[in-house]
């Protein structure tokens, strides 16, 4: 059901694509359903280029004969399109649960306009349920998960901060970083946790996206709502 929804919030996104667009495409299941369909329009003769946040994505839309370029070649798009794992009407966000975050952020900010898609499970009255994913580097682990900890502590958050994919496996994102995931439970004020977290050396990147997103479609049992922040 609830790939139902993702896959009808896609649909509502896909009414925002023009022939001639230079699109980022997301990274996530949600954004599969879109990369699909953005196949379809190629297929039919759509002239588009697109820029993927991940790997994987990269693979997927190759195989869909989508043409590819990278933000050196193409530094402005006019839109790009990606799911996430939390977000609020206020339309900030948290991504990164595929580990696609700094890249993602990257595209997002690129882009003239920035597009979520999600089924309404994703929508929350306060975000922090889903565990923050934290982008870091492996050098100074430990000291970093530390900072994070104090300055989330400062700002009245606990929680558990674990390494993905453990000591032993640890995840390595396509940049080459760890993630730490840090479950706050509730993320009151998230704009002040995005400015002390970009504070800290060892930290790349976070999963908190603020006023990045243009609008939200999100589609649920009721049908698809488009939000805008
Ligand atoms: O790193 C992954 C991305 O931020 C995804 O967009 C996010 O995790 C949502 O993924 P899904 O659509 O699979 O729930």
């Amino acid at each position: 059901m609830s790939d139902d929804f993702k896959r009808a919030a896609a649909v509502a996104a896909l009414a925002e694509v023009q022939s001639g667009m230079r699109l980022g495409l997301g990274t996530g299941s949600t954004a599969d359903h879109f990369i699909r369909l953005i196949g379809e329009k190629v297929a039919a003769g759509f002239d588009i280029l697109a820029v993927p946040t991940s790997e994987r994505t990269a693979e997927l839309a190759g195989e869909l004969g989508i043409p590819l370029s990278t933000l050196d070649e193409t530094p402005e798009l006019d839109l790009t399109v990606d799911g996430a794992d939390e977000l609020d009407r206020y339309l900030r966000l948290v991504k990164g649960g595929g580990g696609a975050l700094l890249r993602e952020k990257i595209v997002a900010t690129a882009s003239a306009r920035m597009v979520v898609i999600a089924d309404s499970s994703k929508l929350v009255r306060m975000i922090g349920a889903f565990p923050l994913p934290i982008e870091v580097v492996p050098f100074g682990l430990e000291s970093t998960r530390r900072a994070i900890m104090s300055n989330a502590s400062a700002l009245g958050l606990t929680g558990e901060i674990v390494l993905r994919g453990g000591k032993e496996t640890p995840f390595v994102t396509d940049g080459g970083h760890y993630i730490l995931d840090a479950s706050f439970r509730q993320i009151a004020a998230p704009e002040a946790l995005s400015e002390s977290l970009g504070a800290i050396p060892g930290v790349v990147e976070h999963g908190l996206f603020i006023g990045i997103a243009d609008a939200a479609y999100v589609a649920g049992p009721d049908g698809t709502e488009c939000l805008k922040p």
